[in-house]
């Protein structure tokens, strides 16, 4: 039978969205595409909505005060290159369950992104935002409640800033919309956000009651050791291990307030929020892209092996030198570069780039740049699904390696180390590796860090390296 939810050869991706489309009608299962616009209790079904999205240039303003004055679902976005989303609201919602998640969402962001009526500027499209949990099977329990194992939400009021611009866009997803009424709501949003205050982040910490790691130091040693066995004995080629950290807060956590800090303290690195409740947000400073996509180009790269900052320029170089000249921290990070130069390989031409350091303020990585040109139709979700999880969080073989990570670790990863980004209509989009991060609401936050074990690895200089990767959020919680 021709299986619609394939690419046949030829097809174009608007074709294929048609396909999956009509697939989708004759399914009995629960619509994941849920339009929230509309009077409560009767949300169009998939298909029954139009998308009309109206932006408007602004004077800048606060982003920070703008995703404090949004209830949940809240959103954020930022690049080191400086494109910036906030969103609140959700004019739509696209999630999905199971192994066959990255289906469902490509095939309901097709429908939804159908028959789309938008004006403004490209950089104010509408964009799907939200992210993944790492393992496709992944039940939001706790601190995970309210984090399916795909989120993505359409805001229904988004701040866009990119080339010191700013807009604002509302936009609306029901069986009555009319780019009349969409214009007139985003005359009422623009009115409030003029009596926005200018907030700059305040520099109020929460405080920290209590931290429990969630592995001990002597577990984790024997969790490494066992690893190192493996890897010795040819079962395993490399495994990404993770910690927990368990933080009472002595105060409740402002999550917009805090990833506004980050632009200061990481400024090399992407800020994001997914906050799919009032309760919880899954937020960070993440180095890492997974991937991007702008039509046929495509731009990753393999980030793993790190070392500390030196103190004196001197003493920077000379541990950039030894990260350099390490074959344990070459090879780990060479296992990186090879496996996404595979997994890109059957999408177009790939060019593997030099590699460098990325110093980041307290750690340095190796990295290798890697582009692509895709010879095809290409959707970012395509590239998403063959990337994640990378060696750089998962390892080698990939099924092996999860299979060590569901056994070793004593937590849920949830969207640790997932991919968080946005796509679009045209199937567009940028992903980050959700690492560097933490989910955390009221006066709970948990925070993760793992490290690449191969097989000379040291169980305590890899636990020494676990405390710069909770650094970065830890800091920003501490008074
Ligand atoms: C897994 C993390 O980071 C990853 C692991 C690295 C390593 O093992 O050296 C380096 C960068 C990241 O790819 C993390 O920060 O939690």
């Amino acid at each position: 039978m021709n299986d619609p939810w394939k690419r046949t050869s030829g097809e174009s991706r608007r074709e294929r969205a048609r396909n999956r489309k009509d697939t989708l009608k004759g399914l009995p299962s629960q619509p994941s595409v849920m339009a929230q616009a509309g009077r409560e209790g009767h949300p169009p079904g998939i298909g029954d909505g139009r998308l009309v999205s109206r932006t408007r240039e602004i004077d800048d303003c606060s982003f920070r005060a703008f995703l404090s004055a949004q209830s949940a679902p809240r959103v954020a976005w930022a690049t080191p290159d400086g494109l910036e989303l906030v969103g609140g609201g959700a004019a739509a919602v696209v999630r999905a369950e199971g192994t066959d998640r990255f289906d469902t969402l490509r095939a309901d962001a097709a429908t939804l992104f159908d028959d789309i009526d938008a004006d403004g500027p490209p950089a104010a499209r509408p964009r799907l935002l939200g992210g993944l949990a790492f393992e496709a099977d992944h039940t939001p329990a706790s601190p995970w409640e309210g984090f399916p194992a795909a989120l993505f939400v359409l805001p229904r009021v988004q701040l866009t800033r990119a080339n010191d611009r700013t807009w604002l866009s509302v936009t609306s997803y029901d069986t009555d919309a009319t780019p009349e009424s969409v214009a007139e709501r985003l005359d009422t949003v623009h009115e409030t956000i003029a009596d926005l205050p200018m907030l700059r982040p305040s520099g109020q910490r929460p405080g920290i009651a209590t931290t429990r790691r969630l592995t001990t130091n002597a577990e984790w040693t024997e969790s490494v050791e066992r690893a190192v066995a493996s890897i010795r004995n040819g079962n395993l080629r490399k495994v990404v291990l993770a910690t927990a950290l368990d933080v009472t807060l002595a105060a409740p956590i402002d999550v917009p307030d805090t990833l506004e800090r980050f632009r200061r303290t990481y400024p090399e690195c992407y800020r994001f929020l997914v906050q799919p409740t009032e309760e919880r947000g899954f937020f960070g400073p993440p180095p890492e892209r997974l991937v991007r996509m702008d039509g046929d180009h495509v731009a990753t790269e393999a980030l793993a092996g790190s070392v500390e900052r030196g103190d004196t320029p001197e003493e920077d170089a000379e541990l950039a030198r030894s990260l350099e000249a390490s074959d344990k921290l070459g090879h780990e990070q060479a296992l990186v570069t090879d496996t996404i130069r595979e997994c890109l390989a059957p999408f177009g031409t790939v060019c593997v780039g030099e590699r460098g350091i990325k110093r980041l303020s307290n750690i340095q990585h190796l990295r290798t740049p890697i582009t692509a040109t895709l010879d095809d139709d290409t959707h970012v979700l395509d590239l998403v699904e063959v990337l994640h999880p990378t060696p750089a969080v998962g390892g080698l073989p990939p099924e092996r390696a999860r299979s060590v990570i569901r056994e070793t670790e004593p937590f849920d990863r949830g969207w640790y180390a997932s991919p968080v980004g946005w796509f679009d209509a045209a199937g567009d989009g940028e992903f980050v590796v959700g690492i560097r991060s933490a989910v955390a609401g009221g006066d709970d936050a948990t925070l993760f860090a793992g490290d690449g074990i191969v097989g000379d690895s040291d169980p305590d200089e890899e636990w020494a390296e676990l405390g710069p990767k909770f650094q970065p959020v830890l800091d920003e919680l501490d008074e």
